[in-house]
């Protein structure tokens, strides 16, 4: 029995023809009653799943019903038991009851007339098309697995995921059970590793950007038994910095990852495995990262966690929303991501709201800020400071003024490169930049906001690096800024030692951009309570939150 059959896990997007996988994560509870009994009274797969109706699959629960608890064997052989039980009641009728057999070979007459119509209208009723294309798609899914065979996995499943970000490549190795629980590996739940820089710090030579991985990749395959070498679907997935080099440059380099992975790795390399992220996919997956750890998938949208992550280069902002809401969502300009995505998850159905704000991650933000000020000095940059901030392969003048920096200027100059009040927002509510929101609700109550949010918070010292998680108000990255603006560059060392030297002339910057991004950006109000999350606690362990553990998820789910 493969995982994806038990797991009930599915991400659609918006339109719900582009099935990404499945899977049941729940695979002890019983199907619901419906399909019990379409799945003992019928006789082929096909047939038995299709009868229900979307909304008898989504009452019931996805995830049991449709890929049921049993392997392909035990699931057959339960459809048989049962017919074979029901000529075993009827043998013993015979010999208990004579008077009844001769009853029932009296009216057989009738009981043919009756039967007839009932069995036609049945296979009939069976044999229709699903009602939703949705339900199709996962049927088909679930049912390609209940052959077993190639897609059968054994107890222990590992998966390898690279995180090709902008600043830096990570890679996390993961094992899962058969429930699709996390297994430790040796003394942690996972295998993470990093290093600087990252593949977009070498557009002009493809095959040293690959070759960057090489010291992760060899780390990462040790880490995974030899015999399950080859069952080990690796992924890497580039995202921000990759994304704004443009097509052709991140095609060279992913080419060459290609084929480093070819000549050094018996790792299973699907033909998707080295891609760009597109941004709602990088968001989709660490919200599912999050709520996976903090095990609030199958539980009303409502009782799940929106995420915030700042990345290096973009920004990613997710949350489930409610099917209305879903339904009203502006449909994306042509050759943008959709707003809303579809999953399966738990035998839960989620609408998912997600974007992803491409040049706002924070080294980003740092040259959109400092181009609003051009050839003159900024009001964000710490003041004693004269430089040049490089990104992208461009420099950007970096100056204090000799009067200080300033969190009221510097804000205004956040607030303007955020284009926060700009006229295209053509939509309901926007955030910034023209785009939608995504309605709030229940699934954004509570966020969980991830990456340069904690490190900045912690290197300005108002969290502990020590502690996996921290609740915050965004009014604190604000009160840090009043600090950090006020200093002059020959007392950053002291009044903030655990800032690294190159980030104190930005840090003045880093905050009130935090702050605006939170408050102005999002629409968050500067004394609601977030969670700032570096790892997330399961069990006695804490896990990376970050993307690649959705992507896992996502990947030992799939055929
Ligand atoms: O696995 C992780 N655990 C914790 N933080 C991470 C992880 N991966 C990335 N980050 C955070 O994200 C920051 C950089 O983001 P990244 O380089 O991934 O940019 P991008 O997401 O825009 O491509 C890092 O400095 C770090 O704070
Ligand atoms: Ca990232």
């Amino acid at each position: 029995m493969s995982i994806g059959s038990q797991l009930g896990l599915a991400w659609f997007s918006s339109n719900q023809s582009h099935l990404q996988s499945i899977a049941d994560l729940d695979p002890l509870k019983d199907p619901p009653q419906s399909l019990k009994t379409s799945a003992t009274s019928a006789t082929g797969n096909r047939i038995r799943y299709r009868s229900p109706s979307a909304s008898e699959l989504l009452e019931s629960g996805l995830a049991t019903g449709l890929s049921g608890n049993h392997s392909p064997t035990s699931d057959s052989h339960q459809g048989l038991l049962s017919i074979d039980g029901g000529k075993m009641t009827t043998k013993r009728a015979i010999g208990r009851h004579e008077s009844l057999s001769d009853k029932i070979h009296r009216h057989r007459g009738l009981l043919l007339l009756i039967s007839i119509p009932i069995v036609l209208i049945t296979l009939v009723l069976l044999l229709m098309p699903g009602t939703s294309t949705s339900v199709s798609v996962i049927e088909e899914y679930t049912l390609r697995n209940r052959d077993g065979g190639s897609n059968s996995r054994g107890p222990k499943n590992y998966a390898v995921i690279f995180d090709a970000g902008s600043s830096g490549s990570r890679v996390h190795v993961y094992c899962f059970d058969q429930n699709l629980d996390l297994v430790p590996l040796g003394n942690e739940l996972e295998l993470f590793l990093q290093l600087k820089p990252g593949l977009s710090a070498y557009p002009n030579d493809p095959r040293q950007s690959a070759n960057s991985l090489v010291s992760l990749l060899g780390k990462a395959e040790a880490s995974v038994p030899s015999e399950l070498r080859p069952k080990t679907p690796v992924r890497i997935g580039a995202t921000a910095g990759l994304r704004a080099l443009g097509h052709k440059t991140s095609e060279n380099i992913l080419q060459a990852v290609r084929e480093l992975l070819k000549d050094r790795s018996r790792l299973k390399t699907d033909a998707n495995a080295v891609t760009v992220l597109d941004g709602t996919q990088e968001g989709s997956y660490q919200w599912v990262t999050i709520n996976y750890l903090l095990r609030t998938l199958g539980k009303p949208y409502s009782d799940t966690v929106g995420v915030v992550d700042l990345g290096g280069g973009s920004v990613q902002m997710a949350y489930a929303i409610s099917e209305e809401d879903a339904a009203t969502a502006p449909k994306p300009v042509q050759g943008e991501d959709s707003y809303v995505r579809e999953m399966y998850l738990k035998g839960r159905k989620y609408f998912l709201y997600v974007h992803s704000y491409l040049h706002y991650g924070l080294l980003a933000a740092r040259a959109e800020i400092l181009k609003v000020s051009g050839d003159t000095s900024n009001p964000c940059i710490v003041t004693g400071f004269d430089g040049a901030y490089k990104y992208g392969g461009k420099e950007f003048k970096a100056a204090g003024s000799p009067s200080g920096a300033s969190v009221d200027e510097c804000r205004r100059v956040a607030v303007n490169a955020l284009k926060v009040n700009d006229s295209v927002c053509t939509h309901m509510k926007c955030s910034f930049g023209g785009v939608w929101n995504g309605g709030g609700g229940g699934g954004q109550k509570n966020m969980f906001v991830a990456s340069f949010f904690f490190d900045r918070a912690a290197e300005a010292g108002f969290v502990d690096p020590a502690q996996p998680v921290a609740k915050v108000q965004p009014l604190e990255f604000e009160k840090a800024a009043k600090q950090a603006c006020s200093m002059k560059m020959e007392e950053g060392k002291s009044k903030f030692p655990r800032v690294e030297e190159d980030n104190l002339p930005y840090l003045c910057l880093d905050l009130v951009y935090q702050y605006t991004l939170l408050v102005d950006g999002f629409g968050l109000k500067p004394s609601q309570t977030i969670t700032l999350v570096k790892k997330v606690k399961y069990g006695e362990y804490a896990v990376e939150a970050a993307w690649p553990l959705g992507s896992a998820i996502e990947a030992v789910s799939s055929p």
